[in-house]
């Protein structure tokens, strides 16, 4: 988009857990910002490749979504700035890894994993170390989408009622909690606890049943990125 005026953010948040700090974020995006992305990012997406645990990228059998990263824009750059004054002003952007698009047909998940690496490949410094924090944003969802949700399985589900607006209250209390997929809403997490990966982040995308679900990672390192391994460089 030509001339686009980023808008003060219109999201609100709600703390869900504070160790781990996870937080809810009802309309993280706005309509125009998800169109924008489910338009740049059609056509665009090739199978989702996971690093495995000698830092090697290929195909995994424990994902079977497909993404792509995006190419820095006006828009992207409006979201960029929005998901680092979230977490402060003291988050420059080249902490920033480009933004991935990621995409569910019928019956495609992602197993439990957690966003920050266990290999040491993968957080060498100029991948700007581990990844520190991790937005999952819910780009689009069908109106009639079943399953897709993200579920936390060591987290525990809230009490009050009023989250059954935003987690699934159907599930049982051993599955943790799972967060529906609800369009431009996004979840916000903190991936390390004292330098070191937090096990507690263990999530999955839940196997869309019906419908298609388009969402968006965004992920903060605990240092600078490379400029090879940056949207706004490349
Ligand atoms: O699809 C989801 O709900 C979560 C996706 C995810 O965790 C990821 O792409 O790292
Ligand atoms: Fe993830």
């Amino acid at each position: 988009k030509e001339n686009y005026t980023c808008p003060h953010h219109l999201y609100s948040v709600k703390i869900f857990s504070e160790d781990p700090l996870v937080i809810y974020i009802p309309d993280f995006i706005t309509q125009t910002e998800a169109e924008h992305l489910q338009a740049i990012s059609s056509g665009q997406f090739s199978s989702s490749q996971i690093a495995d645990g000698t830092g090697q990228q290929g195909l995994a059998s424990t994902r079977n979504s497909q993404s792509t990263s995006l190419n820095s824009d006006e828009v992207i750059r409006c979201i960029e700035d929005r998901a680092l004054q979230f977490q402060g002003y003291d988050i420059p952007r080249t902490r920033l890894e480009p933004l991935q698009a990621v995409q569910y047909s019928l019956n495609q998940n992602y197993a439990p994993h957690t966003d920050w690496f266990t290999s040491p490949s993968q957080t060498t410094p100029e991948f700007g170390g581990n990844r520190a924090s991790s937005f999952f944003v819910y780009v689009h969802a069908g109106a009639d989408i079943a399953g897709g949700g993200t579920q936390f399985p060591l987290l525990d589900a809230p009490h009050d009622e009023r989250w059954c607006e935003f987690v699934n209250c159907d599930a049982g209390w051993d599955e943790g909690v799972t967060f529906r997929p609800i369009p431009r809403n996004a979840v916000f997490w903190r991936n390390l606890k004292g330098g070191r990966g937090d096990r507690r982040t263990l999530h999955a995308g839940l196997p869309v049943q019906r419908g298609e679900k388009l969402g968006m990672n965004i992920w903060t390192r605990e240092g600078d990125l490379d400029g090879r391994y940056r949207s706004d460089t490349i």
